[in-house]
């Protein structure tokens, strides 16, 4: 199998771990993505049967007004029953790295906001310890800088992502090498330097439910 049957799969997997607790009201988050594009796909077919959608980015938001489903603010649906996601790198625990498309910090409000977390994967996001992907962390334009030199005082490499810019007009710092063995700790320390809007670690709001796509089937696995 592709890497996009995996991800077509996983998103079918997910589909049919909510339908039965859509409705007329339901609200679904949306995450960012290639995995979460083919949610969207999923999503479309049920779209009579749902009231909308929150997206964590303007990308999806896009996305999904083109399949005719609409779009709430956050703040107007308030607590959403489940949200869909990709990842960049999952463990064992559902913790997460996120934010390779720039769109951490949305997708962490919406989790935040949300009762069930459901991650979609391909097995290739699998890993044992979080890190080999470059940790995101959005910065405040102005504290570039700053949040680099401290970054660098806890051991990561980090690199601007030159000529990106979020959707809430921030910057992306990629840090390099960083030892992830205690993301918990990582994820509130590096939220601590001055300037840091938020980084890619999910591990205070890790998944609930992670379906991997894999070539004998899609796994369901929740948090050991
Ligand atoms: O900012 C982007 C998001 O965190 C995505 O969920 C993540 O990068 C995974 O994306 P993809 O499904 O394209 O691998």
């Amino acid at each position: 199998m592709t890497q996009n049957q995996l991800k077509q799969a996983v998103a079918q997997a997910a589909l049919e771990e909510i339908r039965d607790d859509l409705h007329k009201d339901s609200i679904v988050g949306v995450g960012t993505g290639s995995t979460a594009n083919f949610f969207i796909e999923e999503l479309a077919r049920l779209k009579m049967d749902i009231d909308g959608a929150v997206a964590s980015s303007e990308a999806t938001a896009e996305r999904l007004r083109a399949h005719g489903i609409p779009v709430y603010d956050l703040n107007a649906a308030g607590i959403l029953d489940v949200y869909v996601d990709g990842a960049d790198e999952i463990n064992a625990r559902l913790q997460m790295i996120k934010g390779g498309g720039a769109a951490l910090t949305r997708e962490k409000i919406v989790a935040a906001c949300s009762n069930k977390f459901i991650c979609i994967a391909d097995e290739s996001k699998q890993v044992e310890v979080l890190g080999d992907f470059p940790l995101p962390v959005e910065v405040l334009p102005m504290a570039r800088s700053h949040v680099g030199r401290e970054l660098v005082k806890l051991g990561a490499d980090p690199q601007w992502r030159e000529n990106v810019k979020t959707d809430n007009g921030n910057w992306i710092i990629d840090c390099y090498n960083f030892l992830l063995d205690d993301p918990l700790k990582l994820e509130t320390r590096i939220n601590d330097i001055a300037g840091v809007v938020c980084n890619g670690i999910f591990a205070q709001r890790p998944a609930d439910v992670l379906l991997l796509g894999c070539p004998e089937g899609v796994k369901r696995l929740i948090a050991k």
